[in-house]
Order: C-alpha cells, then structure tokens, then sequence
C-alpha cells in the first residue's frame, strides 16, 4: 500500500488506449495516392482537350493507373515501406516524363517542387534527403547541359495552369501533413498521460491536476477532496491466480470507479494497486460518502476470479495553506489507518 510504482503491463485493456505509431505514415500514403490519381486524371482530360496533348495525356493516365496499383499493392501486401518507394518512383517518373515532354517550356519545371514535401513525408529524413538532393543536382546539370538549347519561357496558359496545379497540389499535401501530425501529437500526448493497463490518467498527469486543484483552494476557498484507494490484499490475487488475473481485477476496478465519479473529479492509477481520486468541490461528509459508495461497488462487483475484491479507502480534506505532499500525506495516514482496521473500509484523516 506504500507507493510502488510499477511498470503497467502490456496487456490489452477495455479501457486501455492503443496507439499506432505508423498510422501517421499510412494516411499519408493514402492521402497521396488519391491526389496522385484525381490530378492525374484531371491534367490529363485537360491536356487532351485543351491542348490536344494526347501524348502528355497518355502519361498523365500511366500515373492514375500507377497510383490505383500501388493503392492495390498496399491493399494486399501492407508493406508500409516498398509501397512509399513505388510511390515515390512513380512521381519521379512523372516529373521527369512531363518536363521532357513540355522540353522545359510553360514552366513545366516548376513540377520539381513536389518532389520535397512527397518525399520527406513518405522516406523519412534521411532517404528524403538523398533522393531530393540527388534528383536536384541531376535536374541542374542536365539544365546546365542543356542551357543552350533551352525555351525562352513564355507567360501562356499551359503556363498558368502548371503554377496553379503545382501550388493546389502543395497546398493538398502539406494540408493533409499538417492534420496528420496534429493527430499524431494528440496521440503522443494523449498516450503520455495514460496508464497503459487501465485507460486512466498516469501518475504524472495526476500530479499536474493535484497542483493545479491545490492553487483553486488557495485562492477561491473551496473544499477539495483527496481519496486514496487500495486494493486489499493483492499481492494473493497475483499469488494465487497470477499476474494476468491480478491486471483484469486492477482495470475492472478501473472501470467501476471510472463509471461512479462525476466529470469533473480526476481519477489516476497512482502506481501499483493504488488509486488516487481528486474531487474538486467537495467537503469531507460528501467524500466519505462517495468514498463509502465506491467502496460498496467494488466490493459487491469487482470479483472475478472467484476471490473476493475489496478496496481500503484514504481520504482527506485539503485547506487552504497546505502544501503537496501535507495533502497526499494526510490520505496516505489514513488509508493506512484504514489497512489496519482490517480493510474493507473507509477512514479519514
Ligand atoms: N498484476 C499486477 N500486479 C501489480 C501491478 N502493480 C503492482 N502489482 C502487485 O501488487 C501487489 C501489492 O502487494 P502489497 O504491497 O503487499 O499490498 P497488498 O497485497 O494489496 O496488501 P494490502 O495493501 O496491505 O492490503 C504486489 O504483489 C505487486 O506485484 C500490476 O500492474 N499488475
């Protein structure tokens, strides 16, 4: 019942968060393919019927079919990684077919400016680096190769619509990069503050909201409630049924007081078998109550493996003038008091 601060298992929990860390990168993958196959088949039609560029177009339709078939690809395969680089080479393929094709005319080289953000998001720094960096040396000396022998540009309306794709196309990409990460974050920082085996705030986050709670009752004078719980006895349950029995009796715990707190209360896995429940707004009475009728609930439904499941409960009221570990103190004096009385009940400090 001291604090032990233990390791959560890997178990998958009802409650638990699951994070997946190439999530990010598949619907970038996802996200690019669609692009690659709606502009595909929009430059395209509009090069067929604006300019009669038949053989422009032919190209343009390669890439539509190449994108579906590395789409299918991925599909099949799941491979994460051979479908990013078949992606890749298909849009360098593409670019370079169409500045060709266009023989550097109509601004037709502006298209290179895709290639960056494709390739850094699905290669990652190092290999976005490399191919980047290749290609561009490439495109400079065959540039300067060829510098003689290079079109004056001219301002025309192939040239207006290679900007406009170009930056429409960018503007796509980095909007979709940009959401993915903002989730990617969210995940990151969601998963940062939650206990793996219970879906429940961690320690860390708890002790944010404890500092946080203690400055309201400094400065509004409110009655604040602090609830240590303790499973008693649970070192038998591990004993005795083992420790994957001992993680489904810590998450229905978990969940039975998840399921009987208001909104507004914070409720952590403090480490180990041991709860903490902070309940901002609340006097002492209606703590032992709460505290009373969580202990109830536990005990009438958290037995699951044929061995009855109680809690010991701390609690303690903060005032004004006390500091961090004088609250936290207090709960963990009576929560003890309460281990000594026998378990299974409620004491306050
Ligand atoms: N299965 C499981 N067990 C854990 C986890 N974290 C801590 N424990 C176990 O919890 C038990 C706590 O044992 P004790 O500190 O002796 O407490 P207790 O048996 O509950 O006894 P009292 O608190 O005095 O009622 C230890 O056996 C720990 O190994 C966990 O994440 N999963």
């Amino acid at each position: 019942m001291k604090n032990k601060l233990k390791k959560p298992s890997g178990l998958n929990a009802s409650l638990a968060l699951t994070h997946d860390p190439e999530q990010h990168q598949r619907s970038l993958l996802n996200a690019l393919l669609i692009i690659i196959f709606v502009f595909s088949a929009a430059i395209g039609t509009i090069n067929i019927l604006n300019f009669g560029a038949v053989f422009t177009a032919l190209f343009n339709y390669i890439s539509m079919l190449a994108a579906a078939l590395i789409w299918l690809f991925y599909k099949r395969t799941k491979n994460l990684s051979i479908a990013s680089w078949l992606l890749c080479g298909a849009v360098l393929f593409n670019l370079f077919a169409f500045m060709y094709i266009a023989k550097g005319g109509a601004y037709s080289l502006i298209w290179i400016t895709v290639l960056p953000p494709v390739t850094f998001f699905l290669l990652g720094k190092r290999s976005g680096s490399w191919l980047t960096g290749s290609v561009f040396c490439l495109l400079v000396a065959v540039l300067a190769w060829q510098m003689p022998n290079l079109p004056s540009t001219r301002f025309s309306m192939g040239a207006l619509l290679n900007i406009t794709e170009v930056l429409l196309a960018l503007w796509l990409v980095f909007r979709h990069y940009e959401g993915s990460r903002e989730a990617a974050f969210a995940a990151l920082e969601r998963l940062s503050v939650t206990d793996k085996l219970t879906g429940l705030h961690n320690r860390a986050k708890l002790d944010l909201t404890l500092e946080k709670y203690m400055g309201y009752v400094e400065r509004f004078e409110k009655p604040f409630a602090v609830l240590l719980i303790d499973i008693d006895h649970f070192k038998r349950v591990n004993d005795k049924f083992g420790h994957l029995q001992g993680d489904l009796v810590l998450q229905k715990v978990a969940k039975i007081l998840h399921s009987n707190i208001r909104k507004t209360d914070e409720l952590g896995r403090w480490g180990g078998e041991e709860f903490l429940l902070l309940c901002p707004d609340t006097d002492l009475s209606a703590a032992l109550h709460l505290a009373q009728q969580l202990r109830e609930k536990i005990a009438k439904n958290a037995s699951t493996v044929g061995t009855q499941v109680t809690v010991s409960i701390g609690v303690a009221e903060i005032r004004q003038h006390m500091a961090t570990a004088e609250a936290l103190g207090l709960a963990d004096t009576a929560l003890y008091r309460a281990k000594e009385n026998g378990r299974n009940c409620v004491v306050h400090a």
